[in-house]
């Protein structure tokens, strides 16, 4: 039974009225997507009652309110018992009407709001409106009938390209699919209200997706495994995908057969672990955009700057995904070099990036040619809003480049550093202005990688954060604001699990085998495979500066220690060699030749450590799967503790959304924190302790304060950490 509700009208979630001509119009009104909560769900059942009763409407227009048709189930619903009526009965009961339904869709129709809108006979859609099935994100699948009608309205291949992706489509590209009748630039509810006047008399029956046959292709069973191996390796582990895919295998059965199947595989993933991973992802990034200072500023109260010029300096590979993700944003960039050479060689790089941007996004190439200018001059940053600087990591470098942006910028220009951990206040105290600097940390490439960190200085003012976590959402990424820290956050951890992946192959791992367990675990690639891929020199340069290795070493040193704690010379000495990982075609692995991608176990690496092992009389041991994750993830998490009880980070989401976003935790895993809350506090504490004991002169391991605190308080959910590390010191 549906809960008993106030019947005063503005607390009315599905208002019902009457349009000229003769037209039923039912309103979606839940701020601040119209989600289908069951209060929604209720009143739409009374608004269609209401419509079909009416004797005076022919037809019946669905809509939404606040220029939002509707943003699916209302995720917050999922972990209560709620009541209402369920929506597969009523997506069945729209479709089976006898008066023709039209969706009229603005903003966006996704998961459930599309499923709804697919069991209206027909759909029109404003250009700039945005369709999709992202319930694969949530660990999900299209439970609401998506599964079965999707396949039948625009075939097999598409339906499963949407809905193992969760990918979001423009109201341009579902016209091409079929997915709607019509795109309006126009008013969306007028052009839906004319459309149904003319289709009121039409016949209704084959205008019922769920009569429909699938147009089911000769080679639909290669096309479904096929997709299945893509989805387990981009996906290991993952359930939702692979859900998804035998629930669009089930739309070549009867409708009612088919959607059978279709909830059975829904009841499975509803109550797993994964999607609730998955649903604190979802919410995490939400979490963190709700960012505030010391002091009172934050997300609400803070101006922000408009951007109307940017500026890139320094055109490698970050600044050139850099000009094209400000370009593809429509914001004028200048794209600066200091070097003739670098700067054609960039400026052709950045040309065929945006001509493949303007083939996907069907634009002309100089629609975004015509937004950067490439320059030599620094004259040309004189008027820009915004700087982005990416020249190589070197502070002196920086500090240079940071003193002549201050003199040559306007005063108010915000002068940002792409730093992947040098002090951002060190920068700012190069210039006159250091409340003008802020840290933004993009991941490569630039402009794929969804994360941003925001690093916060001392001395950055709140304007210009503000300024910046804006610029971060108009280019479509996630602004995740995070204190000035070596490393900040994400790099910052990233240091005590390679040092554990690098301690357990003096002790008897190989490569593969510590990347395998990783990759069993979820990640999309080890931490081998993956520092292979970066490129090892970026690290020695950082351990050289450190003076962890190189000249600076005092030569009575031992090599595997440093101020009397643990060190692992492996990774120096495959630079040393010259190995310096894909780009040289030979690191942790071997690759076929200085292109190949293709990571192979190398019999000399083996040779090398098993001769590393004998240098040093480190006996090698049998090592398994559980001791590799616990002591390279726990590791992890333990620093990210540290990060929180320093104020570095405002909250474990902010950690976790860092790690699913920029460095490949799975999703379907929560995240660092996520996983050792899961794990259980006083478990992942007792393991720590037990690692510490074995290892004391490996500080990562010790069980940071925080660690012990919340143990101490009872191992209180994750929901509640924030609040407990706020009344810590901060240094956002
Ligand atoms: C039987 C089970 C069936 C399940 C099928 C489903 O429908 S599952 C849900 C599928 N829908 C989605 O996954 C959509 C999720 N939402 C979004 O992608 C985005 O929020 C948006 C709709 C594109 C809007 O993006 P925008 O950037 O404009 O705003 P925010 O993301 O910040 O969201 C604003 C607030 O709205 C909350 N919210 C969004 N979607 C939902 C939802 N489906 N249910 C509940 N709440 C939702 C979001 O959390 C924000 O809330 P705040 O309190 O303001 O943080």
């Amino acid at each position: 039974m549906s809960e008993v509700r106030s019947p005063v009208e503005s607390d009315i979630m599905a208002h019902y009225s009457r349009a000229a001509g003769h037209i039923g119009l039912i309103r979606l009104a839940n701020p601040p997507v119209n989600a289908l909560s069951s209060a929604v769900r209720h009143d739409l059942c009374r608004a269609l009652e209401r419509a079909s009763a009416d004797t005076g409407a022919k037809a019946i227009v669905l809509c939404g309110e606040n220029g939002l048709f509707c943003g699916g189930a209302d995720i917050l619903e999922f972990s209560k018992k709620t009541g209402g009526p369920a929506l597969v009965p009523l997506i069945n009961a729209i479709e089976a009407g006898e008066k023709p339904v039209v969706a009229a869709i603005e903003g966006v129709a996704l998961g459930g709001g599309l499923e709804m809108a697919l069991g209206c006979h027909y759909r029109i859609a404003h250009c700039q409106a945005r369709l999709g099935l992202p319930e694969v994100m949530l660990g999900l699948l299209p439970g609401a009938g998506g599964t079965q009608r999707l396949p039948r309205l625009i075939g097999f291949p598409a339906a499963l390209e949407l809905i193992t992706t969760g990918r979001h489509v423009s109201a341009e590209e579902a016209l091409t699919l079929g997915l709607v009748d019509q795109v309006t630039d126009g008013d969306v509810q007028e052009a839906a209200v004319k459309f149904a006047q003319r289709v009121a008399d039409e016949p209704l029956a084959s205008r019922r997706l769920s009569t429909w046959k699938p147009p089911c292709p000769a080679d639909l069973d290669t096309l479904l495994q096929g997709a299945l191996g893509r989805l387990q390796s981009r996906a290991r582990g993952a359930l939702a995908p692979v859900a998804c895919v035998h629930a669009l295998q089930a739309a070549t059965l009867p409708f009612a057969q088919g959607i059978e199947k279709e909830q059975e595989l829904m009841a499975t993933l509803f109550s797993s672990p994964q999607a609730r991973a998955m649903q604190y992802c979802f919410f995490s990034q939400r979490i963190v955009g709700k960012w505030s200072l010391a002091g009172r500023a934050n997300w609400k109260n803070t101006p922000v700057r408009t951007v109307h010029r940017a500026a890139v300096v320094g055109l490698g590979t970050m600044g050139r995904g850099i000009t094209v993700t400000l370009v593809r944003a429509g914001i004028p960039t200048v794209a600066m070099e200091m070097d003739r050479g670098q700067l054609q060689a960039a400026q052709q790089a950045v040309t065929a990036m945006l001509e493949r941007e303007a083939t996907k996004q069907k634009r002309s190439l100089d629609s975004y040619l015509q937004l950067v200018q490439f320059t030599l001059e620094r004259r040309h940053l004189q008027d820009v809003d915004l700087v982005i600087e990416a020249v190589y990591e070197d502070l002196a470098l920086k500090k240079r480049l940071f003193s002549e942006l201050c003199a040559v910028c306007r005063p108010d220009a915000i002068l940002c550093t792409n730093t992947s951990g040098l002090d951002v206040d060190v920068i700012a105290g190069t210039t006159r202005r250091p409340e003008v600097v802020v840290g933004m940390h993009f991941f490569a490439p630039a402009h794929v990688m969804k994360l941003l960190e925001v690093v916060r200085g001392p001395r950055s003012s709140p304007v210009a954060v503000a300024t910046v976590v804006h610029l971060g959402k108009l280019l479509g990424k996630v602004s995740v604001v995070v204190g000035n820290s070596p490393g900040f956050v994400g790099n910052r951890l990233l240091k005590p699990y390679m040092e554990q992946a690098n301690f357990l192959l003096e002790e008897g791992a190989t490569p593969e085998q510590v990347d395998g367990t990783l990759e069993e675990f979820g990640f999309a690639m080890g931490i081998f495979r993956m520092s292979d891929l970066s490129g090892l020199d970026v690290g020695w340069r950082v351990r050289r500066e450190s003076g962890l290795t190189g000249p600076a070493v005092r030569p009575e040193e031992s090599p595997r220690h440093r101020l009397g704690c643990r060190y692992c010379p492996l990774a120096d000495l495959l630079c040393e060699r010259g190995r310096l990982g894909q780009k040289t075609g030979q690191g942790w692995y071997l690759y076929e030749g200085p292109e190949g991608r293709k990571a192979l176990p190398d019999p000399w690496l083996h040779g090398f450590l098993d001769e590393y092992r004998r240098q040093h009389a480190l006996k090698p041991r049998r090592i398994d799967q559980q001791e590799v994750l616990e002591r390279c993830l726990y590791a992890l998490a333990n620093e990210g503790f540290r990060v929180l009880e320093e104020g570095v980070a405002a909250g474990p989401e902010d950690i976790d959304t860092i790690y699913v976003l920029g460095y490949g935790w799975p999703a379907h895993m929560g995240g660092p924190m996520y996983h050792v809350a899961t794990v259980g506090l006083s478990a992942v504490l007792t393991r720590l302790e037990h690692f510490h004991r074995a290892h004391p002169d490996v500080p990562q391991l010790q069980p940071s304060a925080l660690l012990r605190h919340l143990v101490a308080q009872g191992s209180p959910p994750i929901s509640k950490w924030r609040e407990l590390v706020r009344v810590q010191r901060s240094q956002l």
